[in-house]
This record gives C-alpha cells, structure tokens and sequence, in this order.
C-alpha cells in the first residue's frame, strides 16, 4: 500500500519509507540540497516527495515554476499546513499559514500597512538609517577586538520590525525586554531547527509529544499576525547578512573590490541611501550572490493544489502538497556554473552593469511570494553597504567562519566573530 499503491497516480519521486517518507534523506548530508539535486537529476523537473506519509508535487526548475505557481497560481496558492500547527497556534490565524478569504484579507492588510509606514518612501529607510548609525556605534565601540557580528545586526533589524509592529526600539533601556522577548521567539524557532522536531510535525505519531497551544489570548489573529512578521522578518534578515559576512570573510579579493567600488562612487564615511543602489552593482552583486549561496530555505513552505490540476500528464487532485523548490533552481548548474561557489561577478555583465538572472527568487514566486521582500532589499542594502563603506572586517584569531549548513527550516550560519576597523 504504502510502497506502490498511494504512489501509483502521483509523479515518480524517490522511494519513501514508511512513517518517514523521504525526510530521512535531507540529513545526508544536512541540509538536503544535494538529496534535491540528485532527484531532480533523476526524476526531472517535477516529482513526488513524501513528507511523512503525505505526498508533495516538487517544481524544481524555473520554466516550470513559471507554468505552474505563475500562469496558474490560484491553484497552487493555497498552504497545506501539518494539523501539529494549528495546535501550536491555537487555530488557522495569522497570514503565512491561513488560506482563503481570511489569507488574502491579512496579506492584503499587512502590504498596506507596510506601503503605510513608508516602504517605498524615505520614512522606512529613515528608520532603517537610524539603526545602521546604531550598528556603527557599536562596532566603533568595539573597534580592534573579536565581535559576535550576529548579535549586532539581530537587534538592529529587530528594531527595525518592532518599530513597524509596536512603535518603538530596543534601545539601551529596553535591551532586558529585548533579550526575554528574543527567547520566547527563538524557543520555537530553534525548537522547529532541530531535525527531530520537524520530524514530530509532519510525522503523526511523534505528535504527541509537542504542547499544546501557546496562544491564549482573546485575539489570536492579532497575535499571529505580529508572531508571523517577526519570526518571518527577522532570522532571514539576519541570517541574510550574517551569511553575506561568513562569505565575504573567507575571500578577502571580494571585500577588496567592494572598497574600490566603494572608494570610487561614495569616496567618504558617509550615509549611503538608496538613491546609490544603482551606482553600486558589485555591492549588489555581492548581496544577490549571498542570497543565492545562503538559500535559506532548503525545502520551502509547503502549499496546496486549490482545484485538481492536470501536471505533465498526472491528474493531481485539489487538495495534494506542491512546493516551490527554489532552493533547487538557485542551485541549477545549468543557469548557475559552480553554484557551490560564492562569486559575485556573476551578477555581473561584459559593460560592469548589474545582470538580471530571474532565476535567483530567494523570496519565491507566485501569489505567496515573500510579502516583506520590499522591505529586506532595503534593509540588506542599507546594512551592507554602509557597513562595507566604513568598515574593513577580518576574521578572527581562530581563522575565517565556517560555511558548513546545518539542517533546518531557515538555515543560520554558524555563530562566529570577527575584528572591524573604520577605513576612514
Ligand atoms: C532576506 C529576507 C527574507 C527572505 C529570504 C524571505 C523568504 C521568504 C520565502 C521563501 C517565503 C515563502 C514563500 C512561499 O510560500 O513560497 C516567505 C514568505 C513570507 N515572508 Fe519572507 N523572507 C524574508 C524577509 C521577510 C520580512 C522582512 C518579512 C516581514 C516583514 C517577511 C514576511 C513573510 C511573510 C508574512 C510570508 C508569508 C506570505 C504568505 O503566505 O502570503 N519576510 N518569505
């Protein structure tokens, strides 16, 4: 039953074992790209994935992407969400796991009000500048000696969600709620990280074992909707960034050629803006590249099919788990030469200009699409470039970080520190 007959309509995909389905796999080696890679080798651009024993249609390049979450998206804009979670949530609330009338509602809601506080305008990256002149102070402050990059930037780009969802900042009065409100929000984050966790949540019988809902206040749509900015808003900013660091710091050419650039088109310690994102195309080719190499998201979220579709002949009925697998298209060696390797100039075309490669989509595509994805392009650049403007980083006394992944749902570089000097 479990090995042929629920397998027999559905595209061939690897061999799932029972209870687990093929999560096993992604441990070997963590975080699962190279298990990804080697079905898509083997079983083309769509196939079966079993998460526990609950199949999930995989689109893995890019052409079909477009076909399917693009040119037909209402069909797959629907999440397929374990039922582990609405106990973790205390029902369907919030906007990254609910579906229908009340999804559209709430996205609808949350991009206005992100247009509103002034994304788009100067009052969102006048926010954001207050929190790079922040981040400066505290490097200054450690100017010469080992510093936990992480660190730093979490708690500005924290500062910069908080100030959207709450009003205010984490400032050196408020670093005690920061630190408390930071473990209630990394406790499950780091909980669903772990590779059994994961399992528990999409395996039934380790189900069990989990809580039961942690929300119990009156308005649990309110709280779900600020619960899904800061765990959306904040780790992969970080990490993002983090990660764009760890890179950089293991080859020392590319932070050479951002100074030049640097040098060139801003010439002082001045505050960079946004009006010089496009004097700055290595800068930004060093953000899309980090993007692209840290691929946060080895198996993206998990939609549903809304109607039954008709894909490459099998007839996937409403209802069945598909998956946006950008993790895999951004590792396409077709589109991407070497794409284990950090290298900027990539995004680089023969006149020096920044080159659009559409298949680099860490925010995803289609109606679910990263609905902060205008906001993180404005924090990564205003960070990054300003950072890379002031300061010269090298890595610490014990060498440059390591870029080894472990698994998980969004993928954290390992922690590390590094010493910055001003440059001017
Ligand atoms: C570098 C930073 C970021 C990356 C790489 C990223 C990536 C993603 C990805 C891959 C998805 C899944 C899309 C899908 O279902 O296929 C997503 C969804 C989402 N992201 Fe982001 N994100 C980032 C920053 C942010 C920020 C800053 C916010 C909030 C202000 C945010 C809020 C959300 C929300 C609410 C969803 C769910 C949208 C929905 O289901 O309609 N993200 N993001």
């Amino acid at each position: 039953h479990e090995l042929w007959w629920k397998r027999r309509n559905l595209p061939p995909g690897p061999c799932p074992v029972p209870v687990f389905g093929n999560l096993l796999s992604l441990n070997y080696p963590p975080p699962g790209y190279e298990a990804f890679e080697k079905w898509t080798e083997n079983y083309g651009p769509v196939y079966t994935f079993w998460i526990g024993n609950t199949p999930h249609i995989m689109i893995n390049t890019f052409d079909k992407l477009k076909e399917t979450f693009v040119r037909d998206g209402d069909a797959y804009v629907d999440k397929k969400n374990p039922p582990m979670l609405q106990l973790f949530r205390g029902g369907e609330y919030g906007v990254m796991d609910t579906n229908g009338a009340k999804w559209r509602e709430h996205r609808r809601f949350a991009l206005t009000s992100l247009r509103d506080f002034g994304l788009g305008k100067n009052l969102m990256q006048e926010k954001i500048l207050i929190e790079v002149q922040d981040v400066f102070r505290k490097f200054d402050e450690n100017e010469g000696s080992e510093t936990d990059v992480a660190i730093i930037f979490d708690n500005a780009i924290a500062n910069v969600i908080n100030q959207l969802l709450f009003g205010y900042r984490f400032d050196e009065a408020k670093q005690d709620e920061f630190v408390a409100l930071k473990k209630i929000i990394d406790a499950p984050q780091d909980v669903f990280g772990k590779f059994h966790m994961f399992l528990a949540m999409n395996v039934p019988i380790f189900r069990k074992i989990l809580p039961n809902a942690i929300f119990e206040q009156p308005d649990r749509q309110l709280a779900n909707m600020c619960l899904d900015l800061w765990f959306a808003g904040l780790s992969t900013t970080t990490n993002t960034t983090t990660w764009a660091i760890g890179y950089i710091l293991n080859k020392p050419k590319i932070q050479q050629k951002l100074h030049e650039e640097m040098d060139l088109v801003i010439g002082s310690d001045r505050i960079i803006t946004t009006a010089e994102k496009n004097a700055l195309p290595y800068m930004n080719a060093v953000i899309n590249e980090s993007q692209r190499c840290a691929n946060l998201v080895p198996l993206n979220l998990q939609h549903a099919t809304t109607r039954d579709i008709v894909l490459d002949g099998y007839h996937i009925p409403a209802g069945t788990g598909v998956v946006a697998q950008i993790s895999t298209v951004m590792n396409d060696k077709q589109v991407f030469t070497d794409p284990e390797v950090f290298n900027p100039d990539r995004f680089i075309d023969e006149n020096g200009k920044l080159r659009k490669v559409e298949e680099l989509i860490p925010f995803s595509i289609g109606k679910r699409q990263c609905l902060g994805e205008g906001l993180a392009r404005m924090e990564l650049f205003l960070f990054l470039s300003n950072f890379f403007n002031r300061y010269q980083i090298s890595p610490s006394f014990s060498g440059p970080p390591s870029l080894i992944k472990n698994s998980g749902t969004v993928i954290a570089p390992r922690v590390f520190s590094a010493i910055v000097r001003k440059r001017h």
